[in-house]
């Protein structure tokens, strides 16, 4: 810990985080079973046949076994109808021992997934994409049935990591619906002072020199430079591109949107890829469901 001269960012480790709370939903999972003799329920529907989706789903199955919550599974071929992809979601909507429903994104070429995903009811959405969960995050005096569980992940990080984020200038890049947008009401509900950078942002750079706190959702490999870091902010890393690589066994690598090696020399803290955001997407996935089955589990 010598103050002369500077240390490299401290790493922060989401995937022992993640596990960690995971552990602690596990023994929720376990105290409502012994209460009630019932346990949480995701389900999770996918479309088509992307092997990043597989992976995702098939990751997220066996964290919901870990946990003991019940795991829910339809697989439907690319070549299915919207119509039946519907039909699918309302079958999970009716069946009550379903707390969570999740479809897959992205759907394939030509699915309207605006329309699917608002037919998922809105007390199991657990994703947090229903536009009422949406706009209650960007609203005062309201609270989402569910917050969106990667940006969740992202603010949960920084907390566990000790960052105190009140008052301080967090630069959000990039504005999905599904991380940007949602990181920057939820940094918002921080009291952090936040700016959103994007695509037609000019200068993002000399925004992001501003920032204490940086969460890079661009979906743009290492786009995020060391010379748009102040010395000692905290970066947390959204992305996972994967680029090619034929010393790696699968013949490629995931890198994030930040420049983790260049980065972490003025960093204070940062997220690594793999092994940072990702992990808690999943933590967090499991956490809604686990609110959701408690509230429908203490219903009925
Ligand atoms: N309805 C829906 N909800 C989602 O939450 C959703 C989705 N669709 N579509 C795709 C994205 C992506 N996503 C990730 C989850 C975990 C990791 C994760 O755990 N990654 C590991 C590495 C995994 C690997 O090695 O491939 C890590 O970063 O350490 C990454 C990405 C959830 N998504």
């Amino acid at each position: 810990m010598g103050a002369s001269h500077s240390a490299e960012a401290a790493i922060i480790d989401g995937k022992t985080i993640a596990s960690t709370i995971r552990a602690e939903i596990k023994g929720e999972v376990d105290a409502l079973r012994a209460k009630h003799g019932k346990v949480p329920g995701l389900a999770v529907v996918i479309v088509g046949d992307r092997k990043d989706s597989q992976t995702y789903v098939r990751m997220k199955r066996k964290a919901c076994e870990e946990a003991g919550i019940e795991s829910f599974h339809a697989e439907l071929p690319a070549s299915a109808s919207e119509a039946e992809v519907l039909a699918t979601v309302r079958k999970f909507n009716a069946d009550a021992r379903v707390h969570g429903i999740l479809v897959q994104l992205p759907l394939p070429k030509g699915m309207n997934e605006e329309r699917v995903l608002a037919e998922i009811s809105l007390e199991k959405d657990v994703d947090g994409f229903h536009p009422e969960n949406i706009g209650k995050l960007a609203m005062k005096g309201h609270e989402p049935l569910f917050a969106p569980c990667t940006p969740k992940g992202c603010v949960e990080l920084l907390k566990r990591n000790g960052t105190v984020l009140s008052g301080k200038n967090a630069v959000v890049v990039g504005r999905s619906n599904i991380v940007g947008m949602p990181a920057a009401m939820l940094l918002m509900k921080e009291d952090c002072t936040v700016t959103v950078v994007h695509s037609k942002t000019r200068d993002p750079k000399r925004i992001c020199r501003e920032a204490d706190v940086i969460v890079a959702a661009c979906g743009s490999a290492e786009m995020v430079k060391k010379d748009w870091v102040k010395k000692g902010a905290v970066i947390i890393d959204v992305g996972t591109n994967s680029v090619d690589d034929k010393t790696k066994k699968a013949g490629y690598r995931l890198v994030g949107d930040v420049d983790f090696a260049e980065v972490k020399k003025v960093a204070s803290a940062i997220t690594p890829v793999p092994g940072g955001v990702g992990p808690m997407t999943i933590a967090m996935l499991l956490s809604n469901c686990l609110d959701s089955g408690k509230r429908a589990i203490a219903k009925a």
